[in-house]
């Protein structure tokens, strides 16, 4: 190789790396030109917290004073200059590089600090609950249910309603609404003639735990996960914790798109409309006498929702925008719960619920949290024997789930399973049939990434490439759920800024963040009420953190080929 020749490799690597934001292959680049290893110290972990650390290299990344103190170490210098030209051009390419770094720190710094104000603003605003506030409702008594609505494998779901919980009048959009005014079913007092059903209220089925609140409580912990922090009386809050000796799981935040369980409780199994013919066997003895089921159970009360999201495709063929504003929000409700250390593990249309938002744009909201992971250990789970629970529905569990084989000191690592559900759900979203539905012939355990169906041509580019990464066996190619929404963000609204950015150059990105949190401001102080399209923008914003925006950049820039041709090279990135 011409000395040209290397310098200009070098330079080439060096930019190609530094607008990358990747460091750590700064260090190989140039241990692989020098033909050996590059003894740097290993990075020095004193970096103010202000310092921009790229990406998933921030553990590995390069210390510059390290790296410095090896420039003026003897050892380099000899093999610098005392060795061939090529050495010598690669140093001074490394050289440029190095500054290059520093503007870019520089630049990183200031980039983080206008994600963090952003985020400052809006993490600000809560999500706010479309019901009114309501202090009781901790008895059966409390409600008047109306018909069944739903049934799984556990429970059955009831419409209900109750005076203290009416719908705020902004948010009475709902398919129920509409059809409602439609036939002039007007509202006239708390308990009309007819009664609308703002609420749910799904009916445990108790089987397996004893009477007392304290085992219901405890065996079906999991359900109340989205409960709002006031949704258990006083009393049995403490039950629910005591019970748990301390370990009880987590509880989740509200979110746009993640049910809020309003009110939890546990009282006496009653006799509901249809429950004789259709879930006679889980009935308590006193209804029936053949029914294997407990006296009492526990009782969930949430906003009801006009369809599951199964149901509603089956119905509507939602256009490509309001189809990939529906994988957003999945994107976003999965991104809520990884955030909180909480893995759903049994994503599916059917334990989605829709509504429409004051625009008419179908919402979406994840629910069912039965068989969810909410441990203090996290996301990862400890896999030691064959009989521990790796969630539900197995079509649609993500492949490092359903090829674990238990053993001594294994753990199934739960941080991308939801999103590869979603990656699935997404040809729901566009029309096709999931692909994992054995009907359809794909099998989590053993496809190949080129087996998968495309998607219709008319989905946008960036859409099908984000699916595509989401459905990777390899968790370590498989985006995020913050990373795929941010490229669908982007995607969506960023287009322009996105077609004149320089790789490594953020500032354009950092005027577009601030127009849009501008602009986002401004539709928030509408009266409408809040449409899906804000929401999810005040989501993208309040997340928003420079290395996730690089990154889903880098995906979108580069296209799904470009970038693992880069981790081929660089396996460790
Ligand atoms: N808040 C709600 N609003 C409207 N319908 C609902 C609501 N919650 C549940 N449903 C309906 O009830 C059905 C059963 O609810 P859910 O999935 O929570 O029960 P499950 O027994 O836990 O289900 P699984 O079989 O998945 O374990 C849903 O598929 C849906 O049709």
């Amino acid at each position: 190789m011409s000395v040209k020749h290397a310098l200009s490799r070098g330079l080439e690597l060096a930019r190609s790396v530094f607008q990358l934001g990747l460091f750590k292959p700064a260090g190989r680049v140039a241990a692989k030109f020098r033909g050996e290893r590059l003894r740097v110290s290993r990075p020095t972990r004193t970096v103010q917290p202000q310092t921009f650390l790229p990406g998933r290299y921030r553990f590995f990344r390069l210390s510059l004073s390290g790296l410095a103190a090896q420039l003026q170490s003897g050892a380099f210098r000899r093999v610098v200059g005392g060795g061939s030209p090529r050495n010598r051009a690669v140093f001074l390419a490394f050289g440029v590089g190095l500054t290059l770094i520093e503007q870019q720190l520089e630049e990183d710094r200031t980039s983080v600090a206008v994600c963090q104000k952003i985020q400052a603003v809006f993490t600000k605003k809560s999500f706010q609950s479309p019901l009114k506030p309501f202090t009781s409702g901790y008895r059966l008594e409390d409600y008047v249910t109306g018909k069944q609505i739903g049934k799984g494998c556990s429970a059955a779901v009831y419409e209900a309603a109750a005076p203290f919980a009416a719908p705020a009048e902004r948010e009475k959009c709902s398919l129920v609404d509409l059809n409602q005014k439609e036939t002039g079913n007007k509202k006239a007092g708390p308990f009309p003639a007819t009664p609308s059903f703002p609420l749910a209220m799904k009916m445990m089925w108790n089987i397996g735990a004893s009477s007392s609140s304290d085992a219901i409580l405890r065996s079906m912990s999991m359900e109340l996960v989205p409960a709002c922090p006031r949704a258990l009386s006083k009393e049995q809050e403490e039950i629910a914790l005591d019970g748990h000796f301390g370990t009880a799981p987590k509880r989740l935040t509200a979110h746009p798109n993640v049910i809020t369980v309003y009110r939890a409780f546990t009282g006496e199994v009653p006799l509901l409309p249809g429950a004789q013919e259709e879930y006679p066997d889980v009935l308590p003895a006193r209804l029936n006498p053949l029914g294997l089921g407990r006296n009492r159970t526990l009782f969930l009360v949430m906003k009801n929702y006009p369809y599951t999201l199964r149901q509603y495709l089956k119905e509507c063929e939602p256009n490509l925008m309001q189809a990939s504003l529906m994988l957003l929000q999945l994107l976003e409700g999965v991104d809520h719960l990884c955030r909180q250390g909480i893995a759903h593990r049994d994503l599916k249309s059917d334990n989605v619920l829709v509504e429409y938002d004051s625009t008419g744009c179908p919402r979406l909201v994840i629910t069912d949290f039965g068989c969810c992971l909410a441990e203090d250990l996290g996301l990862k789970l400890p896999f030691e024997s064959s009989s521990i629970y790796r969630g539900g529905n197995s079509c649609l569990m993500a492949p490092e789930v359903v090829t674990a084989v238990p053993g001594r000191g294994v753990t199934i690592d739960y941080s991308k399973a939801d999103v590869w559900a979603v990656g699935a759900i997404a040809y729901e979203l566009f029309g096709q049939p999931n692909p994992f539905y054995s009907s359809q012939g794909l099998e989590s355990r053993r496809y190949q990434e080129r087996q998968l169906p495309p998607l219709p041509p008319a989905v946008p580019a960036d859409v099908q490439l984000v699916v595509k990464l989401l459905l990777h066996r390899n968790t370590r190619k498989r985006p995020s759920a913050r990373v795929a929404a941010n490229m669908l963000h982007i995607s969506l609204w960023g287009k322009r800024v996105l077609a004149s950015l320089d790789r490594a150059r953020m500032d354009k990105m950092m005027d577009w963040l601030l127009c849009q949190s501008a602009v986002v401001l401004l539709k928030s102080r509408g009266t409408s009420g809040s449409s899906v399209e804000t929401e999810l923008q005040r989501s993208f914003l309040a997340n928003i953190e420079l290395e996730d925006v690089r990154t889903a950049v880098s995906f979108l820039m580069y296209g799904q080929e470009q970038w693992h041709a880069l981790l081929m090279h660089y396996p460790e990135l």
